[in-house]
């Protein structure tokens, strides 16, 4: 294993920026983002709404190319490609959960978690789907549609959809933003378990300042800047 002292940046941005709108409306929402990511490392991002913290994520993530600046994702040099070659760098290296959960409503737990692996072409994406739903302590509800899951089991799938095909990088965004307090709780030591069994890097969006001095470092955005990046000590 790579000792973290001469390991490489997991997120590599420099110099980021990211103009929306055209002419007199033309907006710039990040405003020149330096920001180094190692492997293993959690990472909170916090910020007034409307600083950018999701703007920032969309780019860090590839759904939204920078206007400039540098960007290097796993190994992915994210500001030389297109978006159809984004999306594809995306695959395997990038796992998102949402506020929202976004499960397909026409599909059974297993198979929201199996189908993105299966289409990405992975043999064992049934079982692989099988295993991490387990994990998550679901494999009582393999069989069961969103609607018929609570918040917190919706959640679930979500994060084992996000983790099982084992990407070096997880994002989070309010992860736990739709569920009630004891859900959220245990929603986050979940999500806090689940990633350190895999040894993704976590980025997480958050307004929970005690949420935040659960990750190693905090990072805090206003206007489109960094102005603030604290370590805080081990998850
Ligand atoms: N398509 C767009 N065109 C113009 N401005 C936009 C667009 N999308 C977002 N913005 C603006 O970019 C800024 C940053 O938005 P962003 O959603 O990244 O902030 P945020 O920190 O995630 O906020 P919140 O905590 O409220 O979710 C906001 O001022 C927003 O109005």
């Amino acid at each position: 294993m790579t000792s973290p002292a001469t390991a490489s940046p997991v997120i590599d941005a420099r110099d980021l920026r990211l103009t929306l709108g055209d002419g007199g409306a033309a907006t710039e929402i990040l405003r020149g983002i330096d920001l180094r990511v190692m492997p293993g490392e959690t990472l909170a991002l916090l910020g007034p709404s409307g600083s950018g913290k999701s703007s920032l994520m969309a780019v860090l993530t590839g759904l939204e190319r920078a206007s400039s600046g540098v960007l290097n994702v796993a190994g992915a040099d994210f500001s030389k490609l297109d978006e159809d070659a984004l999306a594809l760098a995306r695959r395997g290296r990038i796992g998102i959960v949402l506020q929202a959960f976004h499960l397909l409503p026409t599909m059974t737990a297993q198979e929201n978690v199996a189908t993105p692996m299966e289409l990405a072409g992975e043999k064992t994406a049934w079982d692989r789907a099988g295993a991490e739903l387990a994990a998550v302590g679901l494999a009582h509800r393999l069989t069961h549609y969103p609607t018929q899951l609570s918040g917190g089991e919706q959640q679930r799938v979500a994060i084992a959809r996000a983790l099982a095909p084992r990407p070096p990088l997880l994002f989070a965004d309010e992860p736990t933003g739709n569920l009630d307090q004891s859900t959220g709780e245990a929603i986050i030591e979940l999500l806090f378990a689940r990633r350190k069994k895999t040894g993704a890097t976590l980025v997480m969006i958050t307004h929970d300042e005690d949420l935040a001095h659960r990750c190693d470092r905090i990072v805090r955005l206003a206007d489109g800047l960094i102005v603030s990046d604290e370590r805080v000590g081990a998850a």
